[in-house]
């Protein structure tokens, strides 16, 4: 067996392994239908030799009228039976479905981080995406098929028992006509899936588009910066190039339409001929005439149905492949033990880490090596692009160093159980992101808080509660307005005190603030610097900041460069060594002063 056959039976076993994980009763389904669907015909070619051959020889109207009624009866009862079995098989199927695309959404949130900024894997992400968003195609309509198959399979051997009664010849041509029929359709089938890669980098384009258009969090530079021209010119030219490509698609079907029609000219000619001439030979009576006509209509409708359910088995079965491939991503953690971080303290090395993003050769640390003491805080000072939101990138695993290790409680961070370590941080990123759910979901990311006190502290200790207490929904309020109307938008400081009170909620055993009161005003912000030892506690901490006066809480101050560690000590250490840390300091006393802000 080839090894695209080997990879369309190893597919639909996937799916079917799925099916029978998910929704088991689709194989009772498709037994039923298949019954339905295979023998329903049958009523109609046999009905009408039955009716001709009493309206010819017996006359006998009381019996035409039976079997008038009894194939009406049956082919209604047949009829629903087989149309509400489809409509329950599609509900199911879309279960199916949205299991793959759960299944897709929790592969791409294990996914190394490092792949969300590779073109090429996001290539990869949005075709997987096509092979379980769209019903009718992939894993849609593999099961779609999986459904009808069999009453097709069924129907056609019938039909083959009718007509090898009446000529194998006959049977034989309208077999190889199916065989070529067969080629057309997969010529273009495997056409289109040659396209789907250049297919899925023009959608995304265009995706990208319309994504950033309606999403309004963009809308203010839009306006200013009038990029809405800019934006839509490129999702049309992304646009205009995915119709090209669709149109050649397109084309080849027709070109495989046009070869059939022929195909079919030819065929039609040859059997009618045969027909008609055994019937003016009185070979076959003109009630097995209609019985053959029908039984050959039938066949060749059935042969077509059945071949194209099989051409788009195929190609759909061979997209599973791309949705199966996504799913053998390497995932996050490379040599993973499975151990868990269990101490209440945790001390941090930097070992002789070096790094540099994917894609990019430009060393962001060079041999960087720091030893942080359980329960110490340090201060991550340094100017803009030096590193400070890489190292912390490095230490929460979103990246792995290129050289060098990390060990926290002196295991190297990789072997601990991602999840679990993990836990260990509270991070207050630069650039929160928030969510359209409410304030409470925004802060507590539980469906059901768990742990009301630490929640209520939470509000309390970031200031976020006093933004609360001023809606009329208080934390009940949604943000945004893309689900609620009544949605709210915050501000940049609300929205950092909003990321300050989901740190403290989470509570984790490292603290990490990256320009944690950037957003703040002066009032909030001093409260943060006067409560610091009470959100900290005796926790191990990082604080990133371009204020140097929030470094005179911390016990050391790193001063990064271009990657590397160029001073460290206290503030008094640094200042007597004069310095860029002191330099840099001096600068900015000075203009406080200048502002009449008196620093020190
Ligand atoms: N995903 C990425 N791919 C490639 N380069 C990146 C990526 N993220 C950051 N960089 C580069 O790494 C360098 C260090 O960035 P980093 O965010 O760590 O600096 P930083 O010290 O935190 O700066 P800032 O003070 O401005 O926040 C920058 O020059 C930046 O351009």
């Amino acid at each position: 067996m080839n090894t695209k056959a080997k990879d369309v039976i190893n597919n639909l076993l996937f799916v079917m392994e799925y099916i029978a994980k998910w929704k088991k009763s689709i194989f009772f389904d498709i037994g039923i239908y298949s019954i339905f669907l295979g023998l329903s015909p049958f009523i109609w070619i046999y009905v009408p030799k039955l009716l001709i051959d009493e309206l010819t020889d017996g006359k006998n109207i009381k019996k035409i009228a039976v079997i008038l009624v009894l194939a009406l009866v049956i082919a209604g009862i047949t009829g629903y039976f087989k149309e509400y079995l489809q409509g329950r098989f599609r509900m199911k199927m879309n279960a199916v479905r949205y299991g793959f695309i759960r299944m897709l959404a929790e592969k791409t949130m294990k996914m190394n981080y490092a792949y969300t900024e590779d073109p090429d894997i996001l290539k990869e992400v949005r075709i997987a995406l096509n092979t379980v968003n769209n019903p009718a195609e992939g894993f849609g309509l593999v099961i779609i098929k999986l459904f009808s198959i069999p009453g097709n399979v069924i129907g056609f051997l019938i039909f083959s028992v009718i007509l090898i009664q009446l000529n194998p010849y006959i049977w034989g041509v309208l077999l190889v006509s199916m065989f070529l029929s067969y080629l057309f359709i997969d010529k273009a089938n495997r056409y289109r899936r040659s396209c789907k890669d250049e297919l899925a980098q023009e959608e995304r384009m265009s995706y990208y588009g319309s994504s950033k258009l309606s999403d309004f969090q963009y809308g203010k530079d839009m306006r200013l910066y009038g990029l809405k021209s800019m934006i839509l010119k490129k999702k049309k030219e992304a646009e205009g190039k995915a119709l090209q490509i669709t149109n050649a698609i397109k084309n080849k079907y027709l070109y495989a339409g046009i070869k059939e029609g022929v195909l079919m000219a030819v065929r039609e000619g040859i059997v009618y001929t045969y027909l008609i001439i055994n019937v003016l030979n009185d070979n076959i009576s003109i009630s097995n005439f209609v019985l053959y006509t029908f039984a050959l209509n039938g066949f060749v409708t059935w042969m077509q149905t059945t071949i194209k359910d099989f051409a788009d088995i195929w190609v759909n079965a061979l997209y599973v492949s791309d949705f199966r491939e996504f799913l053998k991503k390497d995932e996050e953690s490379s040599i993973d033990k499975g151990y868990n971080p269990e101490a209440s303290q945790f001390d941090i090395v930097f070992e002789n880490v070096s790094f540099h993003y994917p894609n990019s050769k430009r060393d962001i640390l060079k041999d960087f090596s720091i030893h942080m003491k359980a329960g110490e805080k340090l201060a991550l000072v340094g100017i803009n692009g030096a590193g400070k939101t890489t190292l912390v990138k490095l230490l929460t695993r979103l990246y792995e160093p290129t050289g060098g290790r990390i060990l926290v409680n002196g295991m190297d961070i990789r072997e601990y159980d991602l999840e679990q370590y993990r836990k260990l941080f509270s991070v207050v990123f630069q650039d929160t992101k928030v969510f359209a759910f409410t304030i409470r979901e925004n802060i507590t990311m539980e469906f059901e808080t768990q742990e009301e006190e630490k929640y209520k502290e939470a509000l309390l200790q970031s200031g976020i509660n006093e933004k609360i207490n001023r809606l009329e929904k208080k934390d009940g309020t949604n943000l945004f307005k893309i689900m609620d109307e009544e949605g709210v938008e915050l501000s940049g400081g609300e929205i950092q005190k909003l990321s300050m009170a989901r740190a403290l909620y989470k509570d984790g055993d490292i603290i990490i603030m990256d320009e944690p009161t950037a957003a703040l005003d002066a009032l909030a912000e001093s409260r943060i610097y006067t409560e610091f030892d009470n959100l900290i506690k005796n926790k191990t901490a990082i604080y990133i900041s371009h204020r140097l006066s929030s470094t005179r809480f911390c016990d050391n101050i790193a001063f990064l460069e271009d990657g590397e560690l160029k001073e460290y000590g206290t503030h008094e250490q640094l200042m007597r060594l004069n310095k860029s840390y002191a330099a840099m300091f001096q600068i900015q006393a000075e203009y406080y002063k200048e502002e009449g802000h008196e620093e020190q």
